[in-house]
């Protein structure tokens, strides 16, 4: 893989090689950061592909965007692979990433041929009506999680709509999403059409405050979601924000209790736990609550850490040193304010020699929490879950809602009635009923109150990535009050 990369600034380095004590891993590559020239280059280039983009039929750029799509399934193993060494998460995992990115791709080709206005008959002959045009350079601004699929989420409506996109990864992986970049150029979109720049807080900053840039579409953390809609709100640039979370996962006596437990398992420890839409509040109807609880942390004792590349391994490594610090400082602060740790919580150190300076942890149930303890209030983003008991509906809707955030939440019971009752009285965007954390790109994604706005797939999408033009059209002649 060739990587485009700017000139000036600093080099940044995923890993150290030459110093491969903790905290530093093994490099995989060094990249330089774009500075303002290279974010003006990319939006330039963007803007040129855009005039030719923009003017291709719906129907035209389906057929490129299936093309991508077709790419991606072709290469899943090696885009997996690669997925797995940027970020960390398991390979059973990142083919599942990989399959929700060009099922993505391939929705919104089914879209982009049939994106159209309305037509409103107004009197006399005369008549209205609108035209769906696209927005221009959008910007995508990605965390480090889900590298390829946040690209993907973002670029496939962006360019079904007749967009351009420039797109700047994390700096903790910056690899996958360049694929992405010569992936969309083998399929056919015009020579700059998605960009990839390099780089953290300063590019994004270029990127956010670049005139030429249409609309930002930003995926990341509470604080840096209010400094992007500052910055945004400077240009009056329209935004989409996919924050953070500390969802509610509602677990009712009267649920199947294995369904219930792999549910809490899914909304708990996928890609290390590191995923905004987790459900790390597991409220637990009492009468149930023993029994959930040993079913839950047995089944967690057994999640195989390690090697993310090995078939078997279902938890790879936590994106970087610091940030397993910060979650290891949850569990101790959590631990001082009386949770339980029923298991896990502790460093992983796998017997492979080349693996001994990973990011690995066990993952970690806590019981005996409450309400106001900071490991039920605050975004863990690792693999630490929370189960909390709780008495009545009423009440534990109550304490469900009681957060800043609503990106997601989760109802286990076999009573339909309940189940619907419960997830409209969420103040959450993306529920869940006797499921959790899959990710069908049919369905729109995204938070409430803090969590953020907008939303990712679906049609609702496409209202993000495109604005509304009203043509009146006078058939007869013209009535002058002058
Ligand atoms: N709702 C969602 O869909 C979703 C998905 C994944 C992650 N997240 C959230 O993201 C957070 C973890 O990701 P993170 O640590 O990468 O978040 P982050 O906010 O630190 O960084 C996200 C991106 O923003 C860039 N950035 C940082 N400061 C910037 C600035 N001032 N101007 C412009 N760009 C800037 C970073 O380089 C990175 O690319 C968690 O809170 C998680 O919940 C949300
Ligand atoms: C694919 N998941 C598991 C729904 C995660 C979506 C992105 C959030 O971090």
């Amino acid at each position: 893989m060739e990587i485009n990369l700017g000139s000036e600034s600093k080099i940044f380095e995923l890993g150290n090689l030459e110093n491969p004590e903790p905290p530093c891993c093994r490099v995989i590559c060094k990249l330089l950061c774009s500075g303002e020239k290279e974010v003006d280059l990319a939006v330039q280039s963007a803007k040129a592909a855009f005039k030719t983009w923009s003017q291709m039929s719906g129907m035209e750029r389906s057929r490129v965007l299936l093309e991508a799509a077709r790419i991606i399934r072709e290469q899943r193993e090696e885009i997996a692979t690669l997925e797995t060494i940027n970020n960390g998460k398991s390979i059973f995992e990142a083919r599942v990433d990989i399959d929700i990115s060009w099922q993505c791709l391939e929705y919104y080709a089914g879209l982009a041929g049939s994106l159209a206005g309305e037509h409103i008959q107004l009197p006399g002959g005369s008549f209205g009506y609108t035209r769906r045009e696209p927005l221009g350079v959008c910007v995508g601004i990605g965390a480090w999680n889900y590298p390829f699929q946040i690209a993907c989420w973002k670029s496939a409506p962006a360019l079904a709509c007749g967009n351009a996109m420039v797109f700047k990864p994390s700096p903790f992986t910056p690899v996958s999403v360049v694929r992405l970049a010569e992936i969309f150029t083998e399929a056919g979109v015009p020579k700059g059409l998605f960009n990839v720049v390099q780089g953290g807080v300063a590019t994004g900053q270029f990127l956010c405050h670049h005139p030429d840039v249409a609309k930002i579409s930003f995926t990341g953390s509470v604080p840096t979601g209010i400094k992007i809609m500052e910055m945004a709100a400077k240009g009056i640039k329209p935004v989409t924000l996919e924050l953070g979370g500390k969802s509610p996962l509602i677990i009712f006596s009267d649920c199947a209790l294995e369904n219930a437990v792999n549910g809490a398992l899914m909304a708990n420890f996928l890609t290390q736990g590191e995923v905004c839409c987790n459900g790390t509040r597991v409220f637990v109807e009492r009468k149930i609550l023993d029994a959930f609880t040993k079913e839950v942390v047995k089944r967690t004792q057994k999640i195989k850490v390690g090697d993310p590349l090995l078939e078997d391994t279902r938890m790879g490594a936590l994106i970087n040193r610091p940030h397993l610090d910060r979650v290891q400082g949850f569990i101790k602060q959590a631990k001082e304010q009386g949770a339980q740790v029923l298991c896990g919580g502790d460093l992983y150190v796998p017997d492979d020699p080349k693996l001994k300076n990973g990011y690995y942890m066990r993952p970690c149930v806590l019981g005996n929490c409450k309400d106001d303890m900071t490991c039920v209030k605050e975004e863990i983003f690792g693999p630490v879950m929370s189960i909390l008991p709780f008495d009545t509906e009423e009440e534990v809707v109550e304490r469900a809602n009681n957060t800043k955030f609503g990106l997601a939440g989760g109802v286990f019971t076999r009573d339909i009635q309940k189940a619907h009752r419960v997830v409209a009285a969420l103040k959450a965007g993306m529920c869940f009923i006797n499921n959790y954390n899959i990710s069908p790109v049919e369905l729109p994604f995204g938070g409430y109150k803090a969590s953020g706005f907008g939303r990712e797939n679906g049609r609702a999408a496409i209202e993000y990535y495109s604005q509304l033009k009203t043509v009146c059209v006078e058939m007869g002649d013209v009535e002058s009050v002058f």
